[in-house]
């Protein structure tokens, strides 16, 4: 049985720290024109009010061409941009906080976190019913250079992790048809399918090291310069996506 994903898989586009915002909304382009599911925006040094602005241009660019708008560490900016989802690591604030916050807005968020290279954090992230977790850095990386290295057994482990924390919803029971709740039950995993969240690779990776990650088990790979610091931004995007559609 093959579980649906809450968030999308495939190729996870990151924007680099570029100060020039009209060749970062061309480049953004260029990925969204070539197909790219999923963009983060992730802009550090940004104030608020101009970060709003920007991001509500490429949040359009990313409607337009059927692209996941993600906001990187803060989602009261999600939220006023009207972002897909956020992304949340160990400094950006609570997940229970982000979800409260969330519904007190009347609005919905995917949310997708960092494991960094801790298999607990995983563990966290599904009992916290994240849409996706992110592992890194898989490779060494120019963008963090001090970032931990998560080594690719951790997605085989996850992949354990989820397999064990969904098994309970199965409808086992289906089989004892004299077991009424067992049906109620198993009709409401036929309305109701369960879903898991998608397991990210994040760090270091280039089109030359992709397919070690998605072979390892990542269902995402989410890429800064191996995206964007390349001289044919649409050509690189389809060929690290040719990677995802010859996964089997
Ligand atoms: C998909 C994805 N994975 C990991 C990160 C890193 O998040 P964080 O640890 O909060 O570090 P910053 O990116 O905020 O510097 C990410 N942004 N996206
Ligand atoms: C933002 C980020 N987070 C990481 C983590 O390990 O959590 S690595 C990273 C940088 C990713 O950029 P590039 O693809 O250029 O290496
Ligand atoms: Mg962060």
């Amino acid at each position: 049985m093959t579980i649906a994903t809450r968030f999308p898989t495939g190729l996870y586009g990151i924007t680099p720290d570029w100060s020039d915002f009209d060749r970062l909304y061309h480049a953004i382009e260029q990925a969204c024109a070539a197909g790219l599911p999923i963009l983060q925006w992730r802009r550090k040094h940004t104030p608020f009010e101009l970060a709003c602005e920007q991001a509500r241009r490429v949040a359009l660019c990313c409607q337009h061409h059927g692209t996941l708008f993600v906001v990187n560490d803060d989602w009261r900016l999600a939220l006023e941009v009207g972002a897909d989802a956020v992304h949340l690591g160990r400094d950006d604030g609570d997940i229970q906080e982000a979800k409260a916050d969330i519904a007190a807005a009347s609005k919905h968020l995917l949310i997708g976190v960092s494991c960094y290279n801790q298999i607990e954090l995983a563990q966290q992230a599904i009992a916290n019913e994240v849409d996706y977790f992110a592992f890194g850095a898989v490779f060494p990386s120019t963008v963090k250079p001090d970032a931990v290295h998560a080594p690719l057994h951790l997605f085989e482990e996850a992949k354990q992790l989820l397999t064990a924390s969904l098994s309970p919803q199965l409808p086992n029971s289906m089989l004892n048809a004299s077991d009424t709740t067992a049906t109620v039950d198993s009709l409401d995993m036929i309305l109701t399918p369960p879903t898991r969240p998608t397991i990210v690779g994040i760090g270091g990776i280039t089109l030359s090291n992709a397919k070690q990650v998605i072979d390892a088990g990542a269902d995402s790979i989410a890429v800064i310069s191996g995206l964007f610091e390349t001289a044919d931004i649409y050509q690189t995007c389809k060929d690290f996506m040719t990677l995802f559609a010859t996964k089997h």
